[in-house]
């Protein structure tokens, strides 16, 4: 017999993503609820619109989630986790705010979110939090009897969200032609945001220079690159990159970017490139065009040869990640006192956002925080 494991206090699951099109009528209402009031110039809007044209006006993240749910429920199923799993969008359906309301209306009183963000910033972390107090707030105002709702720390430093990136990369390089292999680089990517609100990301203690965003991400970077040289025995030079950026060009964003840098590469002599889209969960649009097309262009227009390694996607491994981190917040919901698996030095994230964590420009209200007016 499988021992059954214990979620409680928690009866549901949320998994809060982006949310995509999934046809061309939707490319355009999609765009203008991410953007709104975001002051993104519109010449950027309509090239983007393009990237999702391109494929047909469906992005793929949507199908992403479906399968990351599919795991889940398997992996859940398989070690004997009795919590019913939802998910709910950002920016398209199933949008939050249904989704919320569903699982009030089914009767769940606590529930625990995972975004599908493995790093701390505003964009990955707190302005998912004013998503679901905007959700909590349209639930207040319609009557219902608001359930509680908390958020799983940050993943970035986790086993099972290193471990299949780390194989992917293993795999991208087998996958170069054999005489540039060893001497390929690595690049480790993910989205460019303005510099100001990576400094400010995190905890406020850690505010400075880049911040808890770029901390994090060369954390896993590196943790990466050390496991790729252990099991290739190469040692392949290897430098975190940006991407996707958008925002008023005026405005600094973090450098370089990935098409810079795939230009620095090749006027250095490296032979090939791996890119390693840390950043990012699953192959959506921002892998499928930023990479796959528009550094994949470069790269060939360079002569460099390169390879585009995974992303953890609905890998079982991640699955089982998850399914870690609800066991051991759980437990500390239930005042034990579990060890969290973190790689590397800088330990377990906070479970509880503290106050001035990833600011707005603008301050409004956010859920699953100390200073959630939701507690
Ligand atoms: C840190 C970060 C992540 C990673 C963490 C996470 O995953 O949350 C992420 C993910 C994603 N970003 C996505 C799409 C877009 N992001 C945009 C705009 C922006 N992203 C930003 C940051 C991030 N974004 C920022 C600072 C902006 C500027 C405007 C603003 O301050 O909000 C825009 C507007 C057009 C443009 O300017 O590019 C679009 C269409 C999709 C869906 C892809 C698909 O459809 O498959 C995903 C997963
Ligand atoms: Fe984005």
């Amino acid at each position: 017999m499988r021992d059954v494991l214990d979620a409680t206090p928690y009866d549901a699951l949320l998994l809060l993503s982006f949310g995509g099109p999934e046809g061309p009528d939707d490319v355009i209402p999609f765009l203008e609820n991410v953007t709104r009031g975001r002051g993104i110039p519109r010449e950027r809007l309509k090239e983007v619109g393009e990237h999702y044209f391109l494929f047909g006006g469906v992005s793929p993240i949507n199908d992403q989630n479906r399968a990351l749910l599919d795991a889940l429920r398997k992996d859940f199923a398989d070690h004997g986790l009795d919590l019913p799993i939802y998910w709910g969008n950002r920016n398209w359906a199933p949008y939050l705010t249904d989704t919320l309301r569903e699982m009030t209306a089914d009767g769940h009183r606590r529930i625990l979110v995972l975004a599908t963000s493995a790093y701390a910033s505003y964009s990955g972390c707190r302005q998912y939090r004013e998503n679901l107090a905007d959700s909590l707030a349209a639930l207040e105002a319609e009557g219902l009897d608001l359930p509680k709702v908390d958020k799983l720390r940050h993943y970035f430093n986790h086993e099972g969200f290193l471990e299949p990136m780390i194989e992917g990369v293993v795999r991208s390089l087998a996958d170069l032609p054999e005489d540039v292999r060893d001497g390929a680089h690595i690049a480790f990517s993910t989205h460019s945001i303005p510099t100001a609100s990576a400094d400010t990301s995190g905890p406020v203690e850690g505010h400075g220079e880049g911040g808890a965003y770029v901390r994090q991400h060369l954390e896993a970077a590196g943790l990466i690159a050390d496991a790729v040289r252990e099991r290739t025995g190469v040692d392949h030079p290897w430098q975190l990159v940006y991407q996707s950026r958008s925002g008023a060009p005026h405005i600094p964003w973090l450098e370089p970017d990935i098409c810079d840098h795939l230009q620095t590469l090749h006027e250095s002599g490296a032979p090939a490139v791996v890119i390693a889209p840390i950043g990012f969960v699953s192959d959506h649009m921002e892998v499928l065009y930023d990479l796959d097309t528009e550094a994949k262009a470069k790269a060939e227009e360079l002569h460099l040869p390169m390879r585009r390694s995974a992303t953890v996607g609905a890998d079982p491994r991640f699955a089982a990640a998850v399914r870690d981190l609800i066991l051991e917040r759980a437990a500390t919901e239930r005042g034990e006192r579990p060890t969290p698996c973190a790689l590397g030095t800088l330990g377990a994230s906070h479970n509880l956002c503290p106050v001035g964590c990833c600011p707005a420009r603008a301050p409004r209200p956010a859920a699953a925080g100390v200073d959630s007016p939701y507690a």
